[in-house]
């Protein structure tokens, strides 16, 4: 028996955790308050290939997307499949190579984050934009190369190709090192590539979750000046005094943000769920650039005529490729960035998602795999 009061690991042969019942129709709460639990299944994951990494799971972040994907929120674009193992922000330590992997051996730490596969052939994959190629597998729920459903990292083996896997370095602590695979990644990539990465700019940052407190963190270390933007006026102390903001500005606070008209280079949104845009293009210098991470399910209202009379530009941006993955990672490492987590067990992750979808986590929940999912190997 567990928290979650029914049995659902704690001996034998505990290999993966997945979601129970999800059939895409029900509602992840539905279903949570009728089974509240996860189901300990069989061996899910293949054999190690030529290629391939195999490594055992010690850390897992658990990102919103997560939680999207359980819900099937992005069903219209995306819609999910079950069962589901989640998870993209996974580290943990090499048991076992195949025979022509070049990178990695035995013992070295590393990670994996949203996706596994591409097509190594089309422009993107050229470019080392893997994370745009029309043929990418993500991490979980995608089709592999091979015909199998991916699984994520809720899990304690993970096999994949060596060119999807990072190598972590020494000095970066794995469990809050976790959540840089997806969140970090997430948020430096479009910082470089909208070029607000340069010291004395003003960069704002939207929502401040999993995404927003590592932008903070990211964008200070790059030597930018930053505001947060939230709806959360209790946020306030801890964005500046302890993440390193400049300032903070209450989103619904229509004194504050008119104060701040027209003062940013950039802002970074990551917030989860819709809102109007407007505000925030108002922030915005003269070509200025707003750029959306977050993934509501609405598509928002773009309002023209600001976007025109000030030439700015709303844009958007996935994940990263796996050069740039790296070169974050390293940096991460270089300024001491890790997320701000709370660790948890692999048995508290449903109540975890219900905190999460409550925004009640400071900044994000990181699953122990290593020392709370049984292994049967
Ligand atoms: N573009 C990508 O590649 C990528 C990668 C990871 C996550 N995401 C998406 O980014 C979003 C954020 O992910 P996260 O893991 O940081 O989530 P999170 O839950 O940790 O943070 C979301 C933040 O948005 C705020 N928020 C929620 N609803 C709001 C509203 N209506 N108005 C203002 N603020 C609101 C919350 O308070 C929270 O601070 C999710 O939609 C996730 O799916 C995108
Ligand atoms: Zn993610
Ligand atoms: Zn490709």
């Amino acid at each position: 028996m567990n928290n979650l009061g029914e049995s659902s690991y704690g001996g034998g042969d505990v290999r993966e955790v997945r979601w129970v019942g999800g059939d895409g129709t029900m509602d992840f709460f539905e279903l949570l308050k009728r089974e509240r639990k996860v189901e300990v299944v069989g061996d899910l994951d293949r054999a190690t290939g030529e290629k391939d990494v195999t490594f055992k799971v010690l850390y897992c972040g658990i990102c919103h997307s997560d939680l999207h994907f359980i819900k099937n929120e992005f069903e219209s674009v995306w819609a999910s499949s079950y069962p589901l193992v989640p998870g993209h922000e996974i580290v943990g330590e090499v048991t076992e190579v195949g025979s022509k992997v070049e990178k990695f051996q035995v013992g070295d730490k590393v990670g994996v984050g949203c996706f596994v596969g591409s097509c190594h052939s089309c422009d993107s994959c050229a470019n080392n934009l893997e994370n745009y190629c029309p043929k990418m597998i993500v991490t979980y729920g995608s089709i592999y190369y091979d015909g199998t459903t991916t699984y994520g990292g809720y899990s304690d083996i993970m096999v994949a190709d060596e060119h999807f896997v990072v190598s972590i370095p020494d000095n970066l602590p794995l469990d809050g090192g976790a959540p840089l695979l997806c969140a970090g990644i997430t948020v430096y990539s479009p910082l470089r590539y909208y070029g607000l990465d340069k010291p004395g700019m003003h960069v704002g940052v939207v929502g401040l979750g999993g995404l927003g407190h590592v932008a903070v963190k990211f964008a200070k270390a790059m030597g930018v000046k930053v505001t947060v933007i939230s709806t959360s006026p209790n946020k306030k102390k801890e964005a500046i005094e302890h993440l390193g903001a400049d300032s903070f500005l209450v989103s619904r606070n229509q004194d504050e943000m008119q104060v701040a008209t027209g003062t940013l280079d950039g802002i970074i949104d990551t917030v989860s769920a819709s809102h109007p845009l407007l505000p925030l293009i108002g922030l915005l210098k003269t070509n200025g650039k707003l750029v959306l991470v977050g993934a509501p399910e609405k598509p928002p209202v773009l309002p023209v005529f600001p976007l025109m009379m000030g030439r700015k530009i709303v844009g958007g941006s996935a994940a990263g490729g796996l050069k740039e993955t790296q070169e974050m990672i390293n940096f991460a490492a270089k300024h001491n960035i890790t997320a701000d987590i709370e660790v948890i067990p692999i048995d508290y992750v449903n109540i975890a998602m219900e905190r999460l979808s409550k925004a009640d986590v400071r900044y994000r929940f990181v699953i122990d795999i290593g020392n709370t999912l049984k292994s049967s190997s």
